[in-house]
């Protein structure tokens, strides 16, 4: 058990306690159950980082869906993207002709789903779409990506916690804090 109130010794700031997050999360549970009445949607989760997000979320969904899971790497142990996204691990499953919503912990860069709109793309689903829980939409950095449904906008720090790590670090906090520099630097 996490007590009430503590806060790991690495973390300089919370941004987004549990009680934050489980109110955005129902919120875009809402906005997709509305949205995909009488569709066929797959929610792809984007290893590992998604994996706390995707369990909270398809349990906010109440019409039928099917999950998956792609594991992609760009980051490795840095706290920067090398700028190269690789394949990992495919899905196992055919979208041709589905409602695909691809799931993220965090869009930074948008070099990740940048790569994976273009892969999935060329598979052919009836449509395509991302929720990310956080988007870091700093002026001038970014990929042209425009998630559909966003928890929130998340200041230019590196962040962890709620599935985002360091180093393979931190994904189990509760909430989402902003890593001290001293850490990674
Ligand atoms: O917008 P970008 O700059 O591309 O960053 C976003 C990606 O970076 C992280 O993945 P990472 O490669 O660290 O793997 P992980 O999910 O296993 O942590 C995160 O989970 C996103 O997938
Ligand atoms: O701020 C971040 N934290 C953890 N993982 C990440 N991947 C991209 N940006 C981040």
């Amino acid at each position: 058990m996490i007590e009430q109130g503590a806060m790991h010794p690495d973390i300089e700031q919370v941004l987004f306690t549990e009680e934050d997050i489980a109110a955005m999360v129902k919120r875009m549970g809402a906005e997709i159950s509305r949205d995909y009445q009488g569709k066929d949607l797959v929610l792809i989760a984007v290893l590992r980082g998604a994996v706390v997000f995707m369990g909270d979320l398809m349990r906010s969904i109440d019409v039928p869906l099917a999950i998956d899971f792609m594991a992609v790497s760009s980051y490795g142990d840095k706290a920067k993207s090398s700028g190269v996204v690789r394949i990992v691990k495919d899905l196992d499953m055919d979208i041709k002709g589905r409602d695909v919503l691809i799931v993220e912990d965090i869009l930074d860069s948008g070099l990740t789903l940048k790569y994976l709109m273009k892969n999935l793309s060329s598979r052919n689903p009836a449509s395509i779409e991302v929720a990310t829980f956080l988007w870091k939409d700093v002026e001038g950095k970014q990929a042209a990506i425009n998630p559909k449904y966003v928890g929130t906008h998340c200041p230019d720090a590196f962040v962890v916690g709620y599935g985002l790590d360091f180093a393979e670090r931190y994904r189990n906090l509760p909430y989402v804090g902003i890593l001290k520099p001293e850490v990674y630097s």
